[in-house]
Order: structure tokens, then C-alpha cells, then sequence
């Protein structure tokens, strides 16, 4: 994996054979994302035990290539587990994860999948420049690439200062950077524009939509609900489930609120109705 390191059908809700959908049913079909052909992750009855815990249960997912997919959710729902189980980094997995037609975590992924974790994992004591030249040696990226990547993070006037001189997004930044040398295919973002101001967060979304219109495919999580209208397609994660996978688009319409924060409650509300019928009506394509 890259250093950073390149290191869900979701429930089932539908009307018995032959009888008119109920408006459960409804909702779930038009909750389903437009599905463009290729998925960039497969996931398949995945279950991920942290110590005693079972974190992750029963999950199934694909997340469309060359889009942008936001994972949300409350602190502690499982996003990072999600994450690190993609990119291969998490113990404890069962269940079948592809990843770019390969299982999770194998040699083959190593350059073509960046995963940039919450903590920014860069050397305090080398400059912005020196970081970037050190992690594009170890991913075989070209020589001048920590510029190009330094520039669209937009740290170039920050390119020469150390490190442990930055402020916490600055850091993030350079991690972040770190993750687009040698342009993996699959940037899986672990809450990328925390502490960033709006101007910059809105800059990066419009980083990560100019990657994916270029064909990266991009997984980024995020707590703060208003993110959610910035992704092409949106997983709606709690207590290890996915809830439901959607567009903003669609979640706002279907779920009838004004804002994303009262659309998740509302989503949470309509998975609270009843169990999961297990007959493929899933929301997810
Ligand atoms: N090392 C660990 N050992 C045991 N359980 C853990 C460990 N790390 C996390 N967990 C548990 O796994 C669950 C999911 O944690 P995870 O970090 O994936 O959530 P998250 O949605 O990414 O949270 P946040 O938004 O706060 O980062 C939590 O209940 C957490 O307590």
C-alpha cells in the first residue's frame, strides 16, 4: 500500500411477491444511487471483530468507480473500521473485500489504492518537500510529483517549512498530498477536511470531484452532516450498518427535510420501522 498509506446491500425492505409495494418498499427503491457499471469496491457479507466486539456485521456494499462516495455517520459507527478493512489494514475481517478486482490488502493495490488516515502520518522533522520526495521515492511516483501534489493541496508557500511548523490542517494537508502522489485509483480519505476552514474545505471537495472526473475513485468519510451534500453517491453509516446508500440528491427528496442532519434522523426513523426483509430489495445497487 501507498505509505499513507498506500501502507452494504444494505437492509431489505419490500412488499410480499405480487401485492403493492409498500411505502417502505418505495422508499428503499428510490433511495438506490444511480449505478454507473464498475465497482471500484465490493464488499460481501463483511463482519470485523475489534477485540471482544463485532464492530461490523453482515455488511454488504459496492461503491462505484470514478465517483466521489461519502461515508457518514456518528462518531464511533465504524467508518474508520470500514476504511482500514478496504485498504486492507484491519484485523479481525470475515467476509469477501475486492478492491480494483482484487482481494483487499493484496501486493497488486500497493500503488494503486491511498488511504490517508484521520492522524496525519508525516515526519515532524522534514519540510512539506522533503516529506513528499521521501513518500514518492517509496511509491515509484515521478520525480516531479510532491509539486504537482503540493499544489493541489495548495501548501506551495508552505512547500519549504518544516513540518512540526504547521498547523493541524496544514498537516492533514501534506498527509493528504502524500495520498495523490503517483494518482492511486482508489483514495480512500478518513475524514480529510477536519479542521479546515470553509474556503479550504470547499477547495478540496473540488479537488476530490476533479479526481473523479479523471477516473479516481474516491471513498472519503466525514461526521459533519453538511458534507454529505458535497459526494456524487452517500453511505449512511450507524452502529456498523449501513443505513442506506443513496445520492444527496435522493436523500433529500425522499426523506422530505431541509437539511442533511434532519434527513440521516429521518433515515434513521424509517430503519427503525421494522426488520430487513432478506428478498434483494437492498438500497444499495
Ligand atoms: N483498537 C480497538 N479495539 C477495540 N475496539 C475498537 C478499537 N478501535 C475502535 N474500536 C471500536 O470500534 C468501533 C468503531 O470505531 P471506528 O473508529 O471505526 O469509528 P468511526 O466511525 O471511525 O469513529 P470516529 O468518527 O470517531 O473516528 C467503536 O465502537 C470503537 O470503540
Amino acid at each position: 500500500m501507498h505509505p499513507f498509506s498506500h501502507p452494504s446491500c444494505a437492509d431489505a425492505h419490500g412488499s410480499a411477491a405480487g401485492l403493492a409495494p409498500s411505502p417502505r418498499r418505495v422508499y428503499a427503491e428510490a433511495m438506490k444511487p444511480s449505478a454507473p457499471a464498475g465497482a471500484a469496491i465490493e464488499i460481501r457479507g463483511l463482519g470485523v471483530r475489534r477485540g471482544r466486539r463485532a464492530v461490523i456485521e453482515h455488511l454488504d456494499l459496492l461503491v462505484q468507480a470514478g465517483r466521489v462516495t461519502g461515508l457518514l455517520g456518528p462518531s464511533g459507527c465504524g467508518k474508520s473500521t470500514l476504511m482500514r478493512t478496504v485498504v486492507g489494514a484491519q484485523a479481525g475481517v470475515s467476509g469477501s473485500v475486492r478492491v480494483l478486482g482484487e482481494p483487499a490488502g493484496s501486493r497488486g493495490l500497493r500503488r494503486r489504492v491511498a488511504y490517508a488516515t484521520q492522524a496525519a502520518s508525516v515526519y515532524d522533522d522534514l519540510t512539506v518537500r522533503q516529506n513528499l520526495r521521501a513518500f514518492a521515492s517509496a511509491v515509484g511516483a515521478p520525480r516531479d510529483d510532491p509539486e504537482r501534489v503540493v499544489a493541489l493541496v495548495g501548501l506551495e508557500s508552505e512547500a519549504s517549512r518544516r513540518v512540526d511548523a504547521l498547523s493541524g490542517g496544514q498537516r492533514n494537508r501534506v498527509s493528504l498530498a502524500a495520498a495523490l502522489l503517483g494518482s492511486p485509483e482508489l483514495l480512500v480519505l478518513d475524514e480529510p477536511t477536519v479542521g479546515l476552514d470553509p474556503v479550504l474545505r470547499a477547495e478540496l471537495w473540488e479537488l476530490f470531484h476533479r479526481l473523479a472526473d479523471g477516473g479516481t475513485t474516491l471513498l472519503v468519510s466525514s461526521h459533519v452532516m453538511d458534507e454529505a451534500l458535497r459526494c456524487d453517491d452517500l453511505l449512511l453509516m450507524r452502529e456498523g450498518r449501513i443505513l442506506t446508500h443513496t445520492t444527496p440528491g435522493a436523500l433529500m427528496r425522499h426523506t422530505g427535510t431541509e437539511d442533511p442532519e434532519s434527513a440521516f434522523l429521518a433515515v434513521i426513523a424509517a430503519d427503525a420501522e421494522g426488520p430487513a426483509r432478506p428478498d434483494g430489495e437492498g438500497r444499495t445497487p
